[in-house]
């Protein structure tokens, strides 16, 4: 079959949410097959993690020579459980998408119970080994089953929710493992008083318990339903080309390119600070107690990352937040590696921790949202197989790597030095490389090109309507000024000049561009005084906006027209804020929120005397004209004074000239805009840096 290219193979993306996600974890929980999944997921997680410590405690005892013997073998295990990952993980991928997910999850649970019950049964270290293996491998093959399955079980707007709330079990489920294991290791003392087997074999009670938790999680799901989409495509194809296809999709594609680019980095990064931890706080002056400070501060981070950082920009692009969270890693870790302070370094760890976790959960999240069910499993499988692999190059090369730098002395002054060890130096290296690598991921996925970064985390922060994302075709044009000014007259000029250059044009205008539009204008401009207050006059305009933005001026934006306004958000800072003297800053908010941030490439302001327009007037006047001289003089200012702000994206002309010099100036600047936006394919802009509507 021919690769499918990146628009088919994607979902629907959503860098900004039709619907913000929604991170209320109890609600998604209610979702009865998620619940289930979860309940399984719980088990299995609390199950690997009593099966490791089980494991490598039996491997210890069942090597009783010395205890350098003992260090092989439980170095055996860990290498054990990293290789299957290098070997099945792609395989592991195409029988997620090819398979019956539900299937593979329970088959592989109840295949982990009985290797997990047949290792004290046996009670050998080879066959111990050969079992971490088995096992380890059959996890391979549940793990890309169950990530792809949570996208199919929960709506788009709780995926990350319920990725919350997956990786905060999984993780969390650690130290209750630990707990039952100490329980449980109590227990089989006082067993052994009785039986003989206790005493040779005493981890099997926690092997056992284990085999039972893998047994109940596959009950769990073993009637779940889980809807697939297209998964008669993959099935059609052979496993080989299936195989073939998700690495190409994956390389290919460059939002899971910079994805996986990035959770490499972070993946490195962390390995770093997991394989150099030990020397780095003895470095500090700090041993054992500072070890397992930071230890603890890394998880006290990763779970509050998981749980607040996307709640807390809700509203945020998730591949602007995933590569900004790995640069913050990165800097962090930076910070780490310069500041000799264990109080300091434990504090930033929690940082670290924090981004790591932010950037955890959303790269999760962005593959569920963004990639086709049936190329997920393959997906999570290689991000799988590569941070795995990375994780075993990272902490078998930091070491040497920091033994190689050695200490290094730095003198800020004369008389002050400063020590660095190897691993702070490693660190610094190894947090500039995160930062890098984030910033690339960032450059290769950002999806909201134009819209200032900053502009977007502050929207977030203060819970605004995300901007919308940036329309990438068309142009956008507007005319502005007061009542007279002649805008109508240019606006048919202009547009029959660029019909005639073959461009599509659409003239539309405010108030009443459509038909709840044309309603509002007549309330807004009926001169019988129905006592419509500045406030609710300002509501009605911006309810037109949004009607028009959404009926009329998207549409043709993305259909590739130029778009000619006969006035657009400035006309609502000049009346109703300068005129009507309303907030100018409550004015923009609900533009704002109105247009979700569409603002015109260029706007033309026709500047003329309030006393001049008014002899052009032909008709009576209607409810606006009929205010005030100094109302109207408020106005031109309110338009001039916003046009001074941010010359380039607007043209001011005098409109005390003829018609014809007019239509000349403006034709000129149009044709002169247009020459410069033919390279950048320039479209209605998305409010650039420094803009509010
Ligand atoms: N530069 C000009 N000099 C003199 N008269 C003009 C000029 N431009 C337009 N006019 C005339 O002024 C009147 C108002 O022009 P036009 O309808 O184009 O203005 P407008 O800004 O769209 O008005 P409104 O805001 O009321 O819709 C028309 O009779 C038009 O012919
Ligand atoms: C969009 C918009 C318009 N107005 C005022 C300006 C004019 O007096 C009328 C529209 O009449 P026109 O003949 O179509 O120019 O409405 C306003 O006060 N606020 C706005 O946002």
């Amino acid at each position: 079959m021919r690769f499918r290219g990146e628009s088919e193979a994607l979902t629907r993306v959503g860098n900004v949410p039709d619907q913000p996600l929604d991170h209320d974890v109890r609600g998604v929980l209610q979702i009865a097959p998620f619940r289930r999944l979860w309940i399984s997921l719980s088990f299995s997680s609390l199950g690997d993690w009593l099966g490791l410590l089980a494991i490598t405690a039996m491997a210890a005892e069942l090597t009783t020579d010395s205890s350098a013997d003992q260090n092989y073998a439980v170095a055996g295990v860990f290498i054990l459980r990293l290789i299957p990952a290098l070997l099945f993980a792609p395989i592991a991928g195409v029988v997620a998408d090819r398979l019956d997910r539900r299937m593979t999850m329970v088959v592989t649970d109840v295949l982990r119970a009985g290797l997990f019950v047949s290792i004290p049964i046996v009670g050998s270290l080879w066959w111990l080994l050969v079992a971490t293996f088995l096992i380890e491998a059959l996890s391979l093959f549940w793990i890309p089953a169950k990530e792809a399955t949570v996208p199919n079980l929960v709506p788009r707007e709780r995926l990350e929710a319920a990725n919350q709330i997956s990786l905060v079990t999984a993780y969390g489920s650690a130290p209750v493992a630990a707990g039952i294991f100490t329980v449980l290791s109590l227990i089989t003392a006082a067993l052994g008083a009785r039986f003989e087997f206790f005493v040779t074999h005493p981890a099997s009670l926690a092997l056992w318990l284990n085999a039972a938790t893998f047994l109940f999680a596959a009950a769990t799901i073993a009637t779940l339903e889980i809807p697939r989409d297209n998964v008669e495509r993959a099935k059609a194809e052979n496993p080989w080309r299936n195989l073939v296809e998700g690495w190409k999709f994956v390389a290919q594609t460059p939002v899971v390119r910079g994805l996986l680019i990035g959770m490499l980095g972070a993946f490195a990064a962390g390995g770093t600070v997991v394989g150099l931890a030990p020397t780095f706080v003895r470095g500090l002056g700090a041993g054992n107690p500072g070890y397992g400070l930071l230890f603890g501060a890394v998880f006290v981070g990763l779970a509050l990352g998981m749980l607040l950082g996307p709640r807390l920009l809700a509203g945020l692009s998730r591949r602007r937040l995933f590569a900004m969270s790995i640069v913050a890693a990165g800097l962090l870790l930076m910070v780490i590696a310069v500041i000799p302070e264990l109080p300091v370094v434990v504090l930033f760890t929690v940082a670290l921790g924090l981004a790591s976790g932010v950037a955890w959960v959303t790269g999760y999240t962005l593959i569920g949202l963004e990639v086709a069910d049936e190329l997920r499993g393959r997906t999570f499988a290689f991000v799988q197989s590569m941070v795995r692999l990375t994780l075993v190059a990272v902490l078998a090369a930091s070491p040497a790597l920091a033994g190689a730098v050695g200490r290094v002395d730095f003198h800020p002054t004369d008389d002050v030095t400063v020590a660095y060890s190897g691993a702070a130096v490693v660190f610094l290296g190894a947090g500039a490389v995160a930062a890098a690598v984030g910033f690339f991921s960032y450059r290769h996925m950002d999806d909201r090109k134009g819209i200032s970064l900053v502009r977007d985390v502050t929207s977030a922060l203060r819970r605004e309507t995300p901007l919308a994302d940036p329309i990438t075709s068309g142009f956008f044009l507007a005319f502005e000024g007061g009542d007279g000014a002649g805008k109508s007259t240019q606006v048919a000029r202009l547009a029959e000049w660029l019909t005639a250059r073959g461009h599509e044009v659409v003239v539309t205008r405010e108030p009443g561009a459509t038909a709840i539009g044309r309603r509002l204008r007549q309330m807004l401009l009926d001169t019988q005084d129905l006592g419509l207050s500045p406030r609710s006059e300002a509501l009605l305009y911006a309810a037109d906006r949004a009607q028009h933005v959404e009926e009329v001026i998207r549409p043709a934006l993305e259909r590739g027209a130029v778009v000619i306004t006969d006035r657009y958000v400035d006309s609502s800072i000049a009346y109703q804020a300068a005129g009507r003297a309303l907030s100018a800053s409550d004015i923009e908010r609900l533009s704002r929120f109105a247009t979700r941030g569409l603002m015109p490439t260029l706007t033309i302001v026709l500047d003329v005397p309030p006393e001049v327009a008014a002899e052009r007037r032909l008709l009576p006047p209607d409810r606006i004209e009929s205010e005030s001289m100094e109302f109207h003089h408020r106005v031109r200012q309110g338009f001039l004074d916003r046009a001074a702000r941010r010359p380039r994206a607007y043209f001011v002309v005098d409109a005390t000239k003829t018609p014809t010099e007019i239509t000349a100036a403006v034709l000129q600047r149009v044709a002169q805009l247009m020459d410069e936006s033919a390279g950048a394919q320039r479209p209605g802009s998305q409010q650039p840096e420094g803009s509010t509507p």
